[in-house]
């Protein structure tokens, strides 16, 4: 190893000129593409993308649904932008707002043909900046030399496949002593990913046995609900009756996993909050705005759990799907433990559509 960026490094680079609304270049399977996120482009880089050739826009294949676009591979549609496309019809296209006042956007003609592996590594990798799941792709071999000559980011898309994306390597940066309400012995840690990327916290309580399992609880940060006491999800009281679990019991675990909104970040979630005003249920919102209904990563939790040397929980959720990823990933669930708190009349509906649709237990 030398003293540059590995992979997961490459990657966090690239996220962070995503946001910034600037191009990387991913290479890979006899292709180069330079790759600019919708949300955030520029007129200025857009008209120079569109002045040097052809530029598609890359939507996944549940932005394509409500679109009613063909998405010939499956889970991503390639768009191709005609001759008069404006970046405000790109946006248009990328973000639902307005898919209810402007209804039609189309016909979109999308691509069939062509190897689509790097395509799908762009819209991982935007999804993963917490941005709309849309880029603009150029497919050129200027893409290289381009790369070179302007200090763009260079993927090198073949080793980056997103099923071999790997989760980076938290590291336990400090600990220290935080006397809360529902427990007077508590230790907050925190834990920092090697790429850079977001930490996420551990509040152990008491001094739990390492070798019984554990009273825990996986929690997703929700700025609305742990913070503004929003009632239109059940966040903060299962935060709060967690930690109040953890107490009277006298020792528990309590992962603070910032995936905001699902794992799709605060924007996005809030743009999913605008939906629901439209009358879209918290899933069907999700799709519209071209993302899976839950797009977090569990094996975090895992990590950091072995990380502290617990390998058997007394999971406190209603979730099975967080079951059965402790246990992929390693963490024997010896118990379930139900949490149910926080129901209102504001967020009944959301607690409905999640046991249909999401499977999660009443
Ligand atoms: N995208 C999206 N995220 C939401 C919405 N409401 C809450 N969230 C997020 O959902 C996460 C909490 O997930 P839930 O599905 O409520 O519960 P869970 O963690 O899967 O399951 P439990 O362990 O039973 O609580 C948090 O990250 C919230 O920010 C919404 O309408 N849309
Ligand atoms: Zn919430």
């Amino acid at each position: 190893m030398g003293l540059g960026p590995e992979l997961n490094d490459i990657l966090a680079r690239a996220r962070a000129d995503l946001r910034m609304g600037v191009p990387v270049v991913l290479t890979g399977h006899g292709q180069a593409l330079i790759v600019m996120a919708a949300e955030t482009a520029g007129a200025a880089r857009f008209a120079l993308m569109r002045a040097q050739g052809t530029v598609d826009l890359v939507l996944t294949g549940r932005r394509a649904e409500t679109l009613k676009a063909r998405a010939y591979d499956g889970d991503v549609a390639r768009v191709v932008l005609p001759g008069d496309a404006t970046l405000n019809w790109v946006q248009a296209l990328a973000d639902p707002a307005d898919d209810l006042r402007v209804p039609m956007k189309g016909p979109l003609n999308t691509r069939r043909d062509g190897n689509c592996d790097l395509h799908r590594l762009a819209i991982t990798l935007v999804k993963s900046a917490r941005l709309l799941p849309a880029v603009l792709v150029q497919d050129t071999r200027e893409a290289l030399p381009l790369a070179a000559r302007e200090n763009l980011t260079l993927i090198p898309g073949e080793v980056a496949t997103p099923h071999v994306m790997e989760l980076a390597t938290l590291d336990n940066v400090v600990a220290a002593r935080v006397p809360m309400q529902a427990a007077q012995e508590g230790r907050l840690h925190i834990f920092r990913p090697e790429d850079g990327g977001e930490e996420h916290y551990a509040i152990e309580i008491g001094r739990p046995d390492r070798s019984k399992p554990v009273l825990a609880r996986l929690h997703s940060a929700c700025f609305t609900g742990d913070v503004l006491g929003s009632l239109k999800c059940d966040c903060g009281p299962q935060l709060n009756a967690a930690l109040a679990a953890m107490g009277a019991n006298g020792a528990g675990v309590l992962l603070y996993l910032n995936q905001e909104g699902r794992g799709i970040g605060l924007a996005n979630k809030m743009r999913a909050y605008a939906l629901q005003d439209q009358g879209f249920d918290t899933v069907e919102a999700n799709h519209r705005l071209g993302f899976e209904d839950d797009e977090r990563d569990f094996r975090l939790g895992a990590q950091i759990l072995q990380k502290m040397g617990f390998d058997s929980v007394r999971l406190l959720t209603n979730n099975p799907k967080k079951i059965a990823m402790m246990e992929r990933c390693g963490v024997t669930v010896a118990e379930r433990v139900p949490l149910q708190v926080g129901q209102t009349p504001e967020n009944e509906k959301y607690l409905a559509v999640k046991a249909a649709k999401s499977g999660h237990l009443l």
